[in-house]
């Protein structure tokens, strides 16, 4: 595939402050939605003002910072709230090997967006939209059709049993697994209910939508405001208890786990090392907490730093990507083991997911529970951290409670 740019010479950009919209959500007057929506704020988009589709390559990311800011450098910005996501904002996915294809990026045309006590809409074009009127109502997905992706259940437990011998071996520390269920749809399956359903059931997660690939994701891989960095380490999970007291007892046994703290020492760590060249101060603390969502607890390090040049986000994201919480350690020996195992190319699921404004400010995550959308075909995936103590069965009950998200968000 080569480097695509549809754009025009010189985008006309305004921004203005409108009335709270309320839900951002029910605004996305058509299915082809972009979205990234925690807690109701956030920001919606739709229509396509210009379009970066980018080989595959570990300078993915430097080549998209590169045209962005050209497009962005060459606009006529009139934008009259100037806080993070206002002007124009490019949202994106990327591959998540450097080998795959499949990174785009997409300024919208249209930019509704809800953020500290802002609310405004950005419009690009002649078209000045007052705002967004539901052209087509969204409706759910009906007569689904599953089944194996790559991997059937039990090929995936022997491809975690040969990750696991590798790893005892002394090949490599860790390596995250994954594997792809597919869904078939009677009609074209519209991303916008499953927004709707991921956001009401997981709020404290980050919902998104860029390019097909819908999901809601709880791993903030970096967010730039100014120079202001933050970042959500996650690895080492427990599905929800059944009771109050099993809930309890599954967090604690969790938290006390050395496999588990093992998987997300290698995850902090890497995250600490890649940032603290970027940092004038970071802070990375001495031990993970618990993140407690409705259908799983993971471990979480919250990662706060200041940079000390101004880099785009996206320089950010080059530099962690992709981090053990989604590949392993060593990095270069995960991916081919990852490659040779997983018999799937995972596209854009673990890659980075978010989006960018022209100052370079933007929150990207790490797609994971989400799903690829084509037409009226899915296909979802889920991956479990695998080390020396990894148990094939227990890695399969936790992928299918991941996979349970996406499936609840087209089931209803
Ligand atoms: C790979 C996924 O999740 C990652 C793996 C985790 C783990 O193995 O404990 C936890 C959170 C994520 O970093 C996924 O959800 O598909």
């Amino acid at each position: 595939m080569k480097l695509a740019v549809t754009a025009p010479d010189r985008l006309s950009v305004r921004t203005v402050p409108v009335p709270d919209p309320g839900d951002l959500i029910s605004g996305l007057p058509h299915p082809a939605a972009l979205a990234w929506v925690r807690h109701g704020e956030g920001l919606v988009g739709w229509g396509e003002a210009a379009r970066l589709t980018l080989p595959g390559g570990p300078d993915r990311f430097t080549t998209a910072t590169r045209l962005l800011h050209d497009i962005f450098a060459a606009a006529d910005i009139d934008d009259q709230v100037a806080v993070p996501g206002t002007g124009p904002v490019a949202f994106g996915g990327f591959g998540f090997d450097p080998g795959s294809d499949d990174s785009v990026l997409i300024v919208p045309r249209h930019v509704l967006g809800r953020r500290d006590g802002h609310a405004w809409l950005t419009t690009i074009g002649t078209d000045q939209a007052p705002g967004p009127t539901l052209l087509r109502p969204p409706t759910a997905p009906t007569t689904l059709t599953w089944s194996d992706g790559a991997l059937p259940a039990p090929a995936w437990e022997s491809a975690v049993a040969t990750a696991v011998t590798r790893i005892r071996d002394g090949h490599l520390g860790k390596v995250v697994l994954a594997r792809d269920l597919t869904v078939h749809a009677g009609e074209p399956i519209d991303a916008r209910v499953l927004l709707r359903r991921l956001a009401d059931r997981f709020p404290a997660c980050y919902t998104f939508s860029c390019a097909g690939l819908v999901g809601a994701t709880p791993e903030l891989l970096i967010r730039r405001t100014g120079g202001h960095i933050e970042s959500l380490v996650l690895a080492g999970t427990t599905a929800r208890g059944t009771t109050p007291t099993d809930d309890t007892a599954r967090a604690d046994r969790l938290f006390d786990s050395a496999k588990d703290r093992e998987e997300h020492r290698y995850a902090a760590e890497m995250v600490r090392d890649a940032l603290t060249p970027l940092c004038s101060h970071l802070h990375v603390p001495a031990e993970p907490e618990l993140l407690t969502l409705p259908n799983l607890i993971h471990l979480a390090s919250p990662v706060r730093g200041h940079l000390t040049a101004d880099r785009s986000v996206l320089d950010v994201v080059a530099a962690l990507h992709p981090t053990p919480a989604v590949a392993g350690t060593p990095t270069p020996t995960a991916l081919d083991l990852i490659r040779e195992l997983e018999g799937m190319d995972r596209g854009r699921y673990a890659g980075p997911v978010g989006w960018v404004d022209a100052r370079g400010d933007g929150e990207w995550g790490i797609a994971l529970r989400c799903a690829q959308i084509d037409g009226t075909r899915a296909r979802l995936f889920a991956g479990c951290g695998i080390v020396a103590d990894s148990d094939p069965a227990a890695e399969l009950a936790e992928a299918h409670t991941k996979f349970g998200a996406m499936r609840h968000a087209l089931q209803g």
